[in-house]
C-alpha cells in the first residue's frame, strides 16, 4: 500500500459529492447514477452512507442555500457550493460532529484542481454552521419551474405544506400478499385504513421477515390504491397497460385476477418477472407498446408514465435533475394512452387511470378532457369511496387527489391522482 491512509468517512463523502454534482450539474437522477455504477467501487456501508448523504443534501438543498447566503459575498462555483451544501446538511440535519465534517470537506476541496483555491472558504463557512438556527428555518422550497404551477393549483399554503412533507421524508409502506393485519403484527408495523402496512424504522428491506418468501412487496400507500379501486373479481380479466416493475400487477394477481401485464420496457419487465417469481404470483407478460395492444377486457389499469412529481419525498433529486422540459411529451402520451385504453374496454367495463404526479395537467385536466372526448364514459365516484379516503379529496371531474401533505395517518403518502372511468354504452 502506498500513500496516506484515507480519513474515515472521506470515501463516502467524496462519493456523495460526485452524486450531488451528477444531479445538479448533469441533470441525472440518483437512480441513474447509481445504476450506472457511481458507487460500485465502495464497500456496502460507504455506499449506503454516500447515498444517504446525497439524498439528505438534495432534500434540504434550497434551505442550505438560504442558510449559506449570508456567509458568501458572491455565488461560489457549483462544485464548491455543493461541498458547502453537503457539509452544512451533514452537520445541521444529520447531527454529525462538526470538526470531522469540516476537515473532510476541506480535504475534498483540496483534492480538486478547481476547488482547491476555495478550501479556506469551505473551512471558514462550515465552521459557522449552526444547528440551532437551522432548526428554526422553514423547509426547502421547490425550484421555481415546479413551484409556480403547483402554487397555481394548490395555493402558497398548500405548496408550503407539501414542502414540509417533502422535508420529512417517507416511511416504508408494504403491501401484503395475504392478510395485512397479520403482516402488520408480524413486522411490528401499523395497518393503515387503506390496507397498507407502514414501518417507520425498517432497516434493510431485504432482511425483513417474509421478503425472501414473497409475503409482501414495497409499495407506497397511495400507489396501492389504484388496484384496490379497480377491485377485480376472482378470475376477471385485467389488462395492466404500463405494468413494470409490477407493484400493481402483483396486487391484481394476488386478488385472483387473470392479469395481462404490458410494458414497453423489457428491462423493467425483467424486474416484474422477478417480483412474480419471489411472490409466487402469476400474470401473462407482454413486451409491447400499450398503443399497439388489441386484446380487450372488462377492467383496465393505466398507470401512465408521468413526471413522478408525487414521489419527491422519496426522490428529492427529481426537482434538480429535471426542469419540466419533457413533461409536455408525457402529457400528450397520457392522452393517447387513455384514448387507446378506451378502445380496449368491454361494454360496461372500467378503466382506472393514475399518475404519481402532483400536476393537474397529468390528472384532473387529463380526465376532464378525456370525459369531453368520450361522451360514453362517466367518472365512477363510488369506486373511490374506500376506508381512509376523505370525501373532500374527490375532485370536481370525479377523480381522487392525493397529496404528500394530505393524510390522516402518521407519515403522509405520495402525491397521486386516480380516476375510475366506466363505459356506459
Ligand atoms: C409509472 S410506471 C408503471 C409502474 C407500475 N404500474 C407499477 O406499479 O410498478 C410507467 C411504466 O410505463 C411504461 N411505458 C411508458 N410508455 C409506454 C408505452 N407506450 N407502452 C407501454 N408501456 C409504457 C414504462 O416503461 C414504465 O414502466
Amino acid at each position: 500500500m502506498t500513500g496516506k491512509p484515507q480519513k474515515p468517512g472521506l470515501a463516502a463523502r467524496s462519493a456523495a459529492m460526485r452524486l450531488l454534482n451528477g444531479v445538479t450539474a448533469d441533470g441525472r437522477l440518483l437512480s441513474e447514477l447509481i445504476g450506472a455504477g457511481a458507487l460500485a467501487a465502495l464497500p456496502p456501508e460507504d455506499r449506503a452512507r454516500a447515498q444517504r448523504l446525497a439524498t439528505a443534501t438534495l432534500r434540504h438543498l434550497e434551505k442550505a442555500d438560504r442558510a449559506l447566503k449570508p456567509f458568501l459575498r458572491k455565488a461560489p462555483p457549483p462544485e464548491i457550493r455543493n461541498i458547502l451544501r453537503l457539509g452544512l446538511v451533514e452537520i445541521c440535519e444529520e447531527g454529525a460532529a462538526s470538526h470531522a465534517v469540516v476537515d473532510a470537506c476541506v480535504e475534498i476541496a483540496n483534492r480538486g484542481r478547481r476547488t482547491r483555491p476555495a478550501k479556506g472558504l469551505v473551512n471558514a463557512v462550515l465552521r459557522k454552521a449552526d444547528p440551532e438556527a437551522w432548526r428554526t428555518r422553514p423547509p426547502a422550497r421547490l425550484p421555481r419551474w415546479l413551484r409556480d404551477p403547483l402554487v397555481a393549483a394548490y395555493g402558497k399554503r398548500g405548496v408550503a405544506a407539501m414542502e414540509a412533507a417533502h422535508a420529512a421524508g417517507a416511511p416504508l409502506d408494504l403491501t401484503a400478499k395475504g392478510d395485512p393485519a397479520l403482516l402488520a403484527q408480524k413486522l411490528g408495523g401499523t395497518l393503515l385504513p387503506t390496507g397498507s402496512v407502514r414501518l417507520t424504522d425498517p432497516g434493510q428491506v431485504s432482511t425483513l421477515p417474509g421478503f425472501v418468501e414473497g409475503e409482501w412487496w414495497v409499495q407506497d400507500a397511495a400507489a396501492a390504491l389504484p388496484a384496490r379501486i379497480l377491485a377485480p373479481a376472482t378470475g376477471e380479466k385485467v389488462i395492466d397497460l404500463c405494468a413494470a416493475p409490477g407493484g400493481k400487477t402483483l396486487q391484481l394477481a394476488a386478488a385472483g385476477a387473470d392479469v395481462l401485464a404490458v410494458d414497453k420496457s423489457a428491462d423493467r419487465l425483467t424486474r416484474l418477472t422477478e417480483n412474480l417469481a419471489r411472490t409466487g404470483l402469476s400474470a401473462r407478460i407482454l413486451t409491447a407498446d400499450a398503443l399497439e395492444v388489441t386484446e380487450t377486457a372488462p377492467a383496465i389499469l393505466l398507470d401512465a408514465p408521468c413526471s413522478a412529481t408525487g414521489t419527491i419525498r422519496r426522490h428529492p433529486d427529481l426537482p434538480y435533475a429535471k426542469d419540466g422540459s419533457d413533461f409536455a411529451g408525457l402529457i400528450a402520451l397520457q392522452a393517447q394512452l387513455i384514448d387507446h385504453a378506451v378502445t380496449l374496454l368491454d361494454p360496461g367495463g372500467r378503466l382506472v387511470f393514475c399518475t404519481c404526479s402532483l400536476l393537474p395537467d397529468e390528472g384532473e385536466v387529463q380526465i376532464e378532457e378525456a370525459l369531453a372526448r368520450h361522451p360514453a364514459l362517466r367518472a365512477d365516484r363510488d369506486a373511490l369511496t374506500l376506508p381512509g379516503i376523505y370525501p373532500n379529496w374527490i375532485t370536481e371531474e370525479g377523480g381522487l387527489r392525493l397529496r404528500p401533505d394530505r393524510a390522516p395517518m402518521e407519515g403522509g403518502w405520495d402525491g397521486f391522482y386516480i380516476a375510475c372511468l366506466r363505459r356506459t354504452d
